[in-house]
C-alpha cells in the first residue's frame, strides 16, 4: 500500500544538524545548543531531523542521539555504519528511522552507497533486527539499477539516493546528470521501494532534483543547508526549502 506522502507527491525536509554540532564541538562548550536548534528547526517548519554520528564522534555524540530522543517529535532520522554500537544506539534511542550508509572509519564524509549485492545477507540481518523494533529502515545507494535491485532483496523500507554525483554535475550546468537518478527513481517505484536522497543537496539545485524525481519521499540536507543559513537565517532557510519541495 502507499504511503500517504507517495500519494500526494509530498517530500519531507530533514534538517541533518551535524554542523550544528561541528560548531559546539570546536570550543567544547555548548554553543550553539544542539538540541535548542534541533527543537527551533522543527518550530520553523523543518519535518524531521537527520544526525549521522560517526565512531570518531567528531560531531554529533552517542550522546546527542539519546538527548535528541525527547526533543524530535517530526521524523527522527539517525544515519550511520551498522557497526555493534550505533547498532545498539539505534535499538536505544528507537528513531522513525535509520539509513545504513557504509562509511569507512575516518572518511572526512560518505563517498559511496552501499553494495547491496556483495552486502546482501549482512544488510538483511541488521534491516530484519531493525524492523522488528518498529524502526523504518532505509538504505544509502548509489543510482544503478543493480543495487537498487539488492536493495529491493534486503527487505529494506526505502533507499536514500547518494546525491553527490547529481549536485557536482549540477553545478557546472549540466543537467543531464539527473538522468540516472530518474531511472533509479522509476525502478524503486516498480519495486515499491520508498525514495530518499541526501548529499550535498542545496538551494541551488533541490527544486530541479525534486521536480524531475517521482515519488521522492525525504531529503537529508545539511552540509548546504547550515552554510546558507549563516547568510539567510535559518528560519528563512528552512522555509526556503520548503517552497522549493512543493
Ligand atoms: C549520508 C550522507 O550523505 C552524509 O552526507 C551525511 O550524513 C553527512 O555526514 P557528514 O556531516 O559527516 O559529512
Ligand atoms: N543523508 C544526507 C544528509 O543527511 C546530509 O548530507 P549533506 O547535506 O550534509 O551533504
Amino acid at each position: 500500500m502507499f504511503e500517504n506522502s507517495i500519494r500526494f507527491n509530498m517530500t519531507k525536509l530533514s534538517v541533518n544538524i551535524n554542523k550544528i554540532a561541528t560548531l559546539r564541538n570546536a570550543r567544547g562548550g555548548n554553543v550553539p545548543n544542539l538540541l535548542q536548534v534541533a527543537s527551533d528547526i522543527q518550530k520553523f517548519g523543518g519535518q524531521g531531523i537527520t544526525i549521522h554520528p560517526r565512531p570518531d564522534e567528531r560531531h554529533i555524540r552517542y550522546q546527542d542521539a539519546r538527548d535528541l530522543k525527547p526533543i524530535v517529535y517530526t521524523e527522527y532520522n539517525i544515519e550511520g555504519n551498522p557497526q555493534h554500537n550505533f547498532i545498539d544506539l539505534v535499538l536505544e534511542c528507537k528513531p522513525t528511522q535509520v539509513t545504513l550508509v557504509p562509511d569507512a572509519i575516518g572518511a572526512i564524509t560518505s563517498s559511496a552507497g552501499w553494495d547491496t549485492v556483495a552486502n546482501q545477507s549482512y544488510l538483511t540481518e541488521v534491516i530484519q533486527e531493525f524492523q522488528r523494533h518498529g524502526i523504518r529502515t532505509s538504505i544509502f545507494v548509489d543510482p544503478i539499477s543493480a543495487m537498487i535491485e539488492g536493495a529491493k532483496k534486503t527487505g529494506t523500507d526505502r533507499i536514500e539516493l547518494y546525491t553527490e554525483a547529481f549536485a557536482h554535475e549540477y553545478s557546472l550546468g549540466d543537467e543531464k546528470g539527473i538522468e540516472p537518478y530518474v531511472k533509479a527513481a522509476e525502478l524503486a517505484n516498480e519495486l515499491g521501494l520508498g525514495i530518499n536522497a541526501g548529499h550535498d543537496l542545496s538551494l541551488d539545485n533541490i527544486q530541479f532534483f525534486k521536480q524531475n524525481i517521482p515519488g521522492l519521499l525525504e531529503v537529508s540536507i545539511g552540509h548546504a543547508l547550515i552554510a546558507e543559513a549563516l547568510y539567510l537565517g535559518l528560519d528563512n532557510v528552512v522555509n526556503m526549502y520548503l517552497q522549493k519541495l512543493k
